[in-house]
């Protein structure tokens, strides 16, 4: 099963951001047929610095050229049965680690089409392509209710998302039905104490009053526990402190708060709320560099997923780093943050090396490809974060029920325990 042909085109984000979309021709050469296979890169908004580069210098045009000069004459006639030698390939081409040639857009693009065609090839779906034929584990949905920082243009509060994940719901459909009603039921909670609220909602769909972060955390504490009640799910509350938005060098700054907070500060505050709010996800609590706080935290609530996205951005080495220090219990995946999903595969297994879980994430510019919810399922991922409201959303969460359905009995949804 032969790439017979490959070329790029610029589509957009959600948040109307530009990215690249990669299409393929395959050709068996036994039966002469032909299919065809199509992929696109997400955007980044608060980008780790350790990520790839998204685009080579000279932007999306230089990322295009870098494409047909350099990448899609390499790639034909690859085999896409083996879409690891297509990774291999762009590894080849561009030769530097932060895919600084071609850019990190077009490599992601690139990985993720030759694993679509490869599926394709073999009549197989991408999550079994991916994780093998007995990979029939479904993730958790964790998704953003109330959204501030950078998604919000800093108009809501400093934390970037406040999120809910249910713990030990039956199946995947309850699962996501659980968080929309979440979502849904927010509202009236939000209008009484922002009365001029007109229901605006962030780039990654979350609702983004002008409230503080406490306040946030109090609304969905009492809707999760009535929606909870109703529907017999118990409902965990997170955050994603997006932290490395809110450093300036020397302290946190948050902003519509009026306060700073230094490292030591920064910790007690994060103690305080995971003890108020009984947190189960606490995402970025420090900048990228400051493994060492991580670790602080994570040695005063290791029964808590204390999870690095900017620390790690999907790098073994640094996951690899963090895992001899006990920084975290959890790692955020995003393979456009490492370029290939062969490099994804070598951080979820170093991850797994350390015990820590894998949650599988979208990004704040995000594209209608169901791609991710077959990612999580083949690497066998604890959580899928990826939002809860908005077309490119809800089309990863529609994508997991119907795997669920299509795995029927066999299916298995992750639990998880409070200690
Ligand atoms: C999804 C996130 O944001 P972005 O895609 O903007 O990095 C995140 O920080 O987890
Ligand atoms: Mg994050």
């Amino acid at each position: 099963m032969q790439i017979q042909d490959a070329w790029i085109r610029k589509i957009f984000t959600g948040r109307g951001d530009v990215t690249v979309e990669v299409e393929l021709t395959v050709e068996d050469v036994a039966t002469g047929d032909i299919l065809v296979a199509r992929a696109a890169a997400p955007a980044g908004a608060s980008r780790g610095a350790h990520e790839v580069l998204y685009f080579p210098e000279g932007g999306v045009d230089a990322a295009m050229a870098a494409f047909e000069k350099l990448v899609a004459p390499e790639i034909v006639g690859l085999d896409v049965t083996e879409p690891y030698t297509v990774d291999g390939k762009l590894e080849e081409v561009d030769g530097t680690p932060r895919f600084e040639r071609i850019g990190g857009a077009v490599a992601i693009a690139t990985s993720f089409v030759a694993a679509e065609a490869g599926a394709a090839a073999l009549g197989v779906p991408l999550y079994a392509f991916l994780g093998g034929a007995y990979a029939r584990k479904l993730p958790l949905p964790l998704g953003n209710v109330i959204g501030g920082g950078k998604h919000s243009r800093r108009l809501g509060p400093d934390i970037q998302e406040f999120l809910v994940i249910p713990l030990n719901p039956p199946d995947v459909y309850t699962a996501v039905y659980t968080n929309v009603e979440i979502h849904k039921r927010v509202l009236k909670h939000i209008l009484k104490v922002d009365t001029t609220f007109t229901g605006g909602k962030n780039d990654e769909g979350a609702w983004t009053p002008r409230i503080s972060s406490v306040t946030a955390l109090r609304i969905l504490k009492e809707v999760a526990g009535e929606v909870g009640r109703e529907l017999g799910v118990e409902i965990g509350l997170g955050v994603d402190m997006a932290s490395s938005s809110l450093w300036n060098g020397e302290k946190y700054v948050y902003k519509n708060e009026g306060v700073e907070r230094s490292p030591r500060e920064q910790l007690d505050f994060v103690s305080k709320l995971v003890e108020e709010f009984d947190l189960v996800y606490v995402e970025d609590p420090f900048h990228e560099e400051d493994f060492q706080s991580f670790a602080e935290l994570t040695e005063r609530f290791k029964d808590r997923l204390i999870v690095g996205d900017d620390l790690f951005v999907t790098n073994p080495e640094r996951i690899k780093q963090g895992g001899k220090m006990k920084a975290a219990t959890g790692v955020i995946i995003k393979p456009d943050q490492i370029g290939t999903l062969l490099r994804t595969h070598q951080a979820v297994s170093t991850a797994r090396d350390f015990g820590m879980r894998i949650i599988v994430s979208h990004r704040s510019g995000d594209t209608e490809y169901r791609t991710l919810a077959h990612i999580a399922v083949g690497l066998g991922a604890e959580v899928i974060k990826t939002g809860i409201m908005g077309g490119e959303r809800t089309t990863k969460l529609n994508e997991l029920i119907r795997i669920g359905e299509y795995l029927g009995k066999w299916a298995k949804i992750s639990q998880i325990r409070r200690l």
